[in-house]
C-alpha cells in the first residue's frame, strides 16, 4: 500500500523502483552490456578491487539508473545516488565522496549537466582516489589532499556527445544502451503485470510493447494505464482489445508515435518543406525544449526512419511523408501513391 501523503511524481518514483529488476539475471535484454558487466564484476570481486568507473549513455527510461544499482548489488557494496545539477559546489562533491566505502558505487545521473568547477574535482578523485580541496580564500588559501576509499563512479547521460575528453577518458568501462525491441518489451511488460499481480495476455502484452517507443519505462506506464482502462470494463486481464482502446485514447498510435513525434514531423514537412530546419526553429515550431526533442523524441524518429540528421538540419524521410499522408516534393509518396500505407494512420 502506498504512502498516501506522496505527490504524484513521488509516487511515480516509489512505482519505478518497486519494477527494478534487481540482479543481471534479471535485467531483460541489453544481452551485450549485461554479458560484458558481469565479466568484469565477477573480475574485478575476484582481485577484491572496485569496480572500474563505469559511463551507461543512451535515450531516458532504458534501465541506466537500473543497472546502476544492479552493479552496486552485484559488487556486494553501498551505492549513494546523485545527480549532476544537484552537485552545485565542489563542498558538495567532496562531502559525498569522503562518505563512501571502499568499494562502493557513487551513481551521478544526468552527469553531462555537472558544473564544470565540480567535474575538475572529479578527475583526481576518479584517476587517483585523491581530493584536492582549496580551504579559506585569499592570502589564506591553502590546498588540502584528502585521501579517498577507492569507490566506483557509475554516470548515467542521456547526451554523451555533451561530457568533456577528460571526463570521458577517465571512464574505464563505456556502455550504450539501445532501444528494445517488442519481444523484450513484450517480456517486461508480463514481468511487470506479474509483479502488479494484474491478468495479461501475450497478445495484450505484445500491444502495449509494440508501441512503447522502444522503452521500457513507456511499457511500465502504459501497461498501467491499460489496467486501469481494464478495470473499469470490469476485466481481471489485459487483453490486445483493450490495450488498443487505452493506447488510442492516450494517442499512442500503431507505431508508438505520440502527439508530439507527430507535430515534429509535421512541423518539418508542412512549415519548412521537409526540412534540413535546425533544432532550435524545430522547438519553436513545436513548442518544446530543444534539448528534449534532442534527448527524447529525436533518436526514436531516426532510429524509426521517420527523421535524419544532416550537417544542415533535421530532414523528413520518405517514410514520414508516407505516414502523414503527404505527397513527397519529387512527386512519390503520400496516399494512393507508390507507398502503401503500411505503418498506420497519422493522428
Ligand atoms: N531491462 C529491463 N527490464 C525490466 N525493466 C526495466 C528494464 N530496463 C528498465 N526497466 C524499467 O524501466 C523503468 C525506467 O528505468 P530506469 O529508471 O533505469 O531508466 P533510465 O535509463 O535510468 O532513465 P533516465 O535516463 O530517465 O534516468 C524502471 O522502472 C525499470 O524497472
Amino acid at each position: 500500500m502506498q504512502n498516501p501523503l506522496l505527490n504524484p511524481e513521488e509516487k511515480e518514483i516509489v512505482l519505478e523502483d518497486s519494477l527494478r529488476p534487481e540482479s543481471l539475471s534479471e535485467f531483460i535484454g541489453q544481452q551485450k552490456v549485461i554479458k560484458n558487466l558481469s565479466v568484469f564484476i565477477r573480475a574485478a570481486k575476484k582481485r577484491g578491487e572496485a569496480l572500474d568507473h563505469v559511463i551507461l549513455s543512451g535515450p531516458p527510461g532504458l534501465g541506466k539508473t537500473t543497472l546502476a544499482h544492479i552493479i552496486a548489488r552485484e559488487m556486494e557494496v553501498q551505492i549513494k545516488p546523485t545527480t549532476g545539477p544537484v552537485l552545485e559546489k565542489p563542498g558538495d562533491l567532496a562531502g559525498l565522496l569522503t562518505n563512501l566505502e571502499d568499494g562502493d558505487v557513487l551513481f551521478i545521473d544526468e552527469i553531462h549537466r555537472l558544473n564544470p568547477i565540480v567535474e575538475e574535482y572529479l578527475y583526481s578523485a576518479m584517476e587517483d582516489y585523491k581530493l584536492d580541496i582549496v580551504i579559506d580564500s585569499g592570502p589564506n588559501a591553502r590546498s588540502v589532499q584528502i585521501d579517498l576509499n577507492h569507490f566506483t563512479l557509475v554516470g548515467a547521460t542521456t547526451r554523451k556527445g555533451l561530457l568533456t575528453a577528460p571526463l570521458r577518458a577517465r571512464f574505464g568501462i563505456d556502455m550504450r544502451l539501445d532501444y528494445y525491441d517488442t519481444e523484450l518489451l513484450q517480456r517486461i511488460a508480463l514481468r511487470t503485470a506479474h509483479i502488479l499481480q494484474f491478468g495479461i495476455t501475450e497478445k495484450g502484452a505484445h500491444e502495449i510493447a509494440r508501441r512503447s517507443r522502444g522503452t521500457p519505462r513507456i511499457v511500465n506506464k502504459l501497461l498501467r494505464r491499460t489496467r486501469d482502462f481494464a478495470q473499469v470494463d470490469g476485466l481481471d486481464a489485459i487483453n490486445d482489445t483493450i490495450a488498443d482502446k487505452a493506447l488510442n485514447a492516450l494517442d499512442v498510435d500503431k507505431n508508438g508515435l505520440d502527439d508530439m513525434d507527430v507535430r515534429i514531423l509535421k512541423a518539418i514537412i508542412e512549415n519548412y518543406g521537409g526540412g534540413p530546419v535546425g533544432l532550435g526553429t524545430l522547438g519553436v515550431a513545436v513548442g518544446e525544449d530543444k534539448g528534449t526533442i534532442e534527448e527524447v523524441y529525436e533518436p526514436f524518429l531516426i532510429q524509426e526512419g521517420f527523421m535524419q540528421r544532416t550537417p544542415k538540419g533535421r530532414v523528413a524521410t520518405a517514410r514520414a511523408y508516407q505516414y502523414l499522408g503527404v505527397k513527397l516534393p519529387g512527386g512519390k509518396g503520400g496516399e494512393g501513391d507508390l507507398f502503401s500505407s503500411e505503418s498506420g494512420e497519422p493522428s
